[in-house]
């Protein structure tokens, strides 16, 4: 296998957050920020593979024999492996790690649930992509490492963990041939990396929509719909977007379970408010579409500014807001700007809209500096660009 790397992005969910989960439709972008990995063989004469793990300060080691041993037990257990054994193999991986602790190095990071997740997540997609290979009895053979870096922070609502899984799955169904640098982008390699990036998202949070490994796997602008797919949605340039970084911390299961429970309480109310997501998201559809077939998209902006608005007051409505977010809503409000919460909400990133010509405008500028100033973190991107991608090394 030589040595490559992947690029893989994190995301913005437009409209349609929360509503999602619930079957309604929702619009997301990928971002000009994502996760690196590379995969290099190694010369040294080592038992292990080895993955690290920049952001989480971690190194994971996986002992060759042991992980053939491991394979060779599933084997004879699932006698031909398919996606339909996934949770028991999901099963079998969190007992043997439980057994394995003693691979672990860990140098002393104290987010042992993130550092936890992440290295199931490792041995679980290398174990599925191994046993589902068009190679027979294939097993790990040359010693390798794989490092990974990221721009996302994580658990902030730009899908870092969805980023993380698709390029773990991508570098791992290559590494077991299901596909090579020059057809990973065929279709059914690409549906093969989304599908075991959410199996990724599964460890991560328990019941993900789905969304986050789509939209980062295929890139662009994407309408999704949790159980039925996503079609894409056709924009003639990517769109400017202020990530600004609330520094507040929460968890996106967590979020999940507390609207959940508020639906439970008040059926009515709340699927109203998912309808009303709905609706807010077929509005949006064509206005992202038709966005610069004209000279003076003017309109269709504001237009879309006023649909941020609606959108967050929604957003609100279900309590996932926070003072922190509260305070740069306002913070852009006051220079003329309109932004929203993005993904779970309740900390996290907000998103501001930004025109075309933003760099040339001074009240941008003052925008950045009085969020910097109130101590969150600003960095514009661009939402719409291209999906996960393998490269030589
Ligand atoms: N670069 C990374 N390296 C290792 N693990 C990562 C990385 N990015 C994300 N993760 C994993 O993803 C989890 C965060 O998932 P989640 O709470 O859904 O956040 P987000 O909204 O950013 O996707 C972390 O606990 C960690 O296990
Ligand atoms: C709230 C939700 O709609 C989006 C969560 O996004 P994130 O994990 O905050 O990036 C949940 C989901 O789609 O699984």
């Amino acid at each position: 296998m030589l040595n490559f790397q992947v690029k893989s992005p994190g995301k913005i969910i437009l409209h349609g957050e929360h509503a999602v989960v619930y079957h309604k439709p929702a619009l997301a972008a990928v971002v000009g920020v994502g996760t690196t990995l590379k995969f290099q063989n190694t010369t040294e004469d080592s038992s292990k593979v080895s993955f690290k793990l920049e952001a989480l300060n971690t190194i994971f080691e996986i002992d060759i024999a042991s992980f053939n041993a491991f394979l060779k037990r599933c084997r004879s257990k699932f006698s031909e492996y398919k996606l339909d054994n996934a949770v028991q193999l999901l099963e079998e991986v969190r007992l043997e790690l439980a057994k394995q602790q003693d691979e672990t190095i860990d140098l002393g990071s104290p987010k042992k649930q993130q550092t936890q997740k992440a290295f199931i997540s490792i041995y679980y997609l290398l174990a599925g992509a191994i046993l589902s290979s068009p190679v027979k009895d294939l097993e790990l053979q040359q010693p390798f490492t794989i490092t990974i870096d990221t721009e996302l922070n994580i658990g902030a609502g730009l899908g870092s963990s969805a980023s993380y899984g698709a390029a773990l799955a991508s570098a791992f169904l290559a590494y077991a041939q299901h596909f090579d640098l020059t057809n990973y982008k065929d279709e059914e390699n690409q549906q093969l990396i989304s599908l075991w990036a959410f199996e990724s998202e599964r460890v991560m949070h328990g019941t993900p929509s789905g969304i986050d490994n789509t939209v980062c796997t295929y890139g662009g602008m994407l309408r999704f719909v949790k159980g039925q797919g996503f079609q894409p949605v056709k924009i003639l340039r990517p769109l400017h977007i202020l990530l600004v970084d609330s520094k507040v911390k929460r968890s996106t299961a967590d979020i999940v379970a507390k609207v959940r429970h508020l639906g439970e309480t008040f059926p009515e109310v709340i699927n109203a408010i998912w309808n009303a997501c709905e609706a807010l998201v077929n509005t949006a559809i064509p206005l992202y579409e038709n966005f610069g077939t004209c000279q003076d998209d003017s309109e269709k902006f504001e237009k879309l500014e006023q649909l941020f608005q609606i959108n967050n007051d929604l957003m609100k409505a279900i309590g996932v807001t926070h003072p922190k977010l509260e305070q740069i809503f306002s913070i852009a409000f006051k220079r003329g700007f309109f932004s929203k919460i993005t993904g779970a909400g309740a900390g996290g990133y907000a998103i501001v809209l930004l025109p075309e010509n933003y760099a040339s405008n001074e009240v941008y500028w003052k925008l950045k500096e009085e969020l910097e100033g109130a101590g969150f973190g600003v960095h514009a991107t661009t939402a719409g660009g291209e999906g996960l991608r393998m490269e030589p090394l």
